[in-house]
């Protein structure tokens, strides 16, 4: 199936069952220009109200590591923002290069950063479920934190020891009690658009989030996610998608 090889990547998906990668009109990731970002003093600050008890498990999904979360109840919500209504969290999962080069999958101002955490949180005021969300213009809002190589981040570390038990594809281990507030940035400035999953099915469902501000990983630390494998002997790395046409959208940001 899909995935971020010569054969599965990116450039083939649209042939793989997902025509919306090349067809769509709202497709993710962008580059961000920020001077042709438009301020809006309408856009309201990011509200996040998450319960570290609501975290369950972190896996190997194949195409990433993702820390899961309950979202069977109003425990871990966005409001603000852009946002109509209160978004739940349901997982965070990263992309990351196979050198400090690369890795991210916005771009800002032709910058590409070593990785990127997204932040995943569905419209539960107006949808039943997350399946239905992924399927609306409105449904999902994504958090995206660009990861640079500096620091060793302590809020990463506990995410990081539990990458050795994690190598192969559908492994899953317990994760409790983690606040993913203490992997966001001090300044939640953002700039946001409208857009879509980066990787398939590619829905057009999402309102990104993108922060201004990085977060530090250590060389030591985006190592040990570069030892994880995408299937036997394939390192995971490079699962990132490139910057989608923008098909002349507007990107706002609520700071001057
Ligand atoms: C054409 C087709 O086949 N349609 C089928 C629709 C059914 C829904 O299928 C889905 C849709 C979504 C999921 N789970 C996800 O959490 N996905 C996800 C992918 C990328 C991001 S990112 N990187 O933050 O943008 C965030 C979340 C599972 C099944
Ligand atoms: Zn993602």
């Amino acid at each position: 199936s899909w995935g971020y090889g010569p054969k599965n990547g990116p450039d083939h998906w649209h042939e793989m069952g997902f025509p919306i990668a090349k067809e769509g009109a709202r497709q993710s990731p962008i580059e961000i220009k920020s001077q042709e970002a438009k301020y809006d003093c309408n856009l309201k600050p990011l509200n996040l109200s998450y319960d570290p008890a609501s975290s369950k498990s972190i896996s190997n999904t194949g195409v990433s590591i993702q820390v899961d979360f309950d979202d069977c109840s109003d425990r871990s919500v966005l409001t603000g923002g852009p946002l109509c209504g209160k978004y739940r969290l349901r997982q965070f999962h990263f992309h990351w290069g196979a050198c400090d080069g690369h890795g991210s999958e916005h771009v800002i101002d032709g910058k590409n950063f070593a990785g990127e955490l997204h932040l995943v949180h569905w419209n539960a005021e107006k949808y039943s479920c997350f399946g239905d969300a992924v399927k609306a213009p409105d449904g999902l809002a994504v958090i995206a934190v660009f990861l640079k190589v500096c620091d060793s981040n302590p809020a990463l570390q506990k995410i990081v020891c539990s990458l050795e038990c994690l190598k192969s594809k559908d492994s899953k281990s317990e994760f409790k009690d983690f606040s993913p507030c203490s992997l966001l940035p001090s300044c939640l400035q953002y700039y946001t658009y409208l857009g879509s999953l980066t990787t398939p099915p590619l829905c057009e469902s999402v309102i990104w989030l993108v922060l201004k501000e990085p977060v530090t990983i250590g060389a030591d630390q985006i190592a040990k996610f570069r030892c994880l494998e995408f299937g036997p002997n394939d390192p995971m790395v490079n699962n990132y998608r490139p910057p989608q046409p923008s098909k002349c959208r507007e990107i706002r940001k609520n700071f001057e």
